[in-house]
């Protein structure tokens, strides 16, 4: 697996971005913080577009900056598929042409994912022959992260790609991410604010605050830890990785083992066999200290309270691990007194609901 290499420093008026991480070689890798962290000047130095100072990119065995030795290959020589928020197509081209355009740059020894596979990956197939004016922002957007593929890059640098449309559109375009990353080795780099969408997509995290990186790490432990401000976010919720292990037609339940258990879910188009990833919001997780009994709540696991933390409104929220899984529940501060929770106490967490994402 290539892994990669940043550092360096950028240094503006107002800001300095000061990074130095080794990350995965594959994967989704999301740079996630507020609005002026860093995240696309970071990737900017990836593709090349701002030179830091003291600098280091390297991906695998390409090595892009190298302050030391004093290497600098400039953009149009890195190969980088790069997506941005406004998919800025060619509007007079159609989008197999626009396509095309994409693929022509690189030299045909260089070709290892042809334009049919694109295609195939990002369902466009039916939209070859129209313009983009014709498309719809989600369309338009799957043409355009085609037309990085077909570059064969090195990497993918995703700067918002989502960012521009409602959710219906996101939600039509998070399948075919999740495609990509899970039929292609090509690391993908992916900038984001939005905590749902990073915790659906990303493999790795990247937690960026005023310039610094806070933290990097597997997406399942960032989001659980409460020394991070990601579990404080109201949404907060915990990656489950798991399997599908059996299909109950006759109640249309889905049996999906993970490290703490058994997880019934309703079915969703689900074969045995099949990896999933599910989300677990921490509102929607209440603990007992007791084994649930005579209860319509179908899932409840055996955990320890690793850690508490105080939130808002009286409010607590408790890191819990369910024998390798990192969950993560929010209640009441009197429901923590009352249950005598602290940390290494032996629960029972019950789960309301449940995502399935992939
Ligand atoms: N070309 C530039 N010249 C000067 N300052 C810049 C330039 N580009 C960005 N900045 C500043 O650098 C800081 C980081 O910007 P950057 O775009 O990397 O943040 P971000 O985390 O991607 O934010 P957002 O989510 O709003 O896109 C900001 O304070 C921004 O104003």
């Amino acid at each position: 697996m290539k892994n990669l290499l940043l550092k360096g420093k950028v240094t503006r008026k107002n800001f300095e971005l000061d990074f130095d991480l080794a990350l995965p070689g594959s994967g989704i890798t999301a740079f996630f913080g507020e609005s002026g962290a860093g995240k696309s000047t970071l990737l900017r130095a990836v593709a090349g577009l701002v030179q830091p100072s003291d600098g280091q990119i390297r991906i695998g065995d390409e090595i892009w900056q190298d302050d030391e030795k004093k290497i600098f290959v400039p953009t149009h020589k890195r190969s980088v598929g790069f997506v941005f928020q406004d998919a800025a197509l060619f509007p007079h081209l159609s989008v197999r042409n626009n396509l095309q355009y994409g693929m022509k740059r690189i030299p045909a020894e260089k070709r290892v994912i042809s334009l049919e596979k694109a295609v195939d990956l990002l369902g466009i197939g039916h939209l070859l022959d129209r313009v983009p004016d014709t498309l719809s922002g989600g369309e338009q957007q799957r043409v355009s992260i085609a037309r990085a593929l077909a570059t064969s890059p090195d990497i993918m640098l995703m700067d918002e790609p989502l960012a521009a449309l409602d959710m219906k559109r996101k939600s039509e375009i998070i399948p075919y991410l999740m495609r990509l990353n899970a039929e292609l080795e090509i690391p993908i780099l992916y900038v984001s604010h939005a905590l749902e969408e990073v915790s659906m997509l990303a493999d790795h995290l990247v937690l960026l605050e005023k310039g610094k990186v806070i933290a990097s790490g597997k997406i399942s432990e960032m989001l659980t830890r409460l020394d991070l401000p990601l579990a404080y976010y109201d949404v907060a919720a915990a990656v489950v990785n798991g399997q599908v292990i059996e299909e109950d037609r006759e109640y249309c339940l889905s049996t999906i083992r993970f490290s703490g258990g058994n997880i019934l879910l309703p079915s969703a188009n689900l074969s045995v066999g099949q990896q999933v990833r599910l989300r677990v919001q921490a509102r929607d997780v209440s603990l007992t200290t007791e084994k649930p009994v005579n209860t319509s709540i179908l899932n409840a696991f055996e955990a320890t309270v690793v850690n508490l933390s105080p939130d808002a409104n009286g409010q607590v929220l408790i890191e819990l691990d369910a024998k390798g899984t990192r969950l993560l529940s929010r209640i009441t501060s009197k429901s923590v007194n009352t249950l005598k929770l602290g940390i290494g106490k032996p629960i029972f967490a019950q789960v309301k609901g449940i995502a399935v994402i992939e």
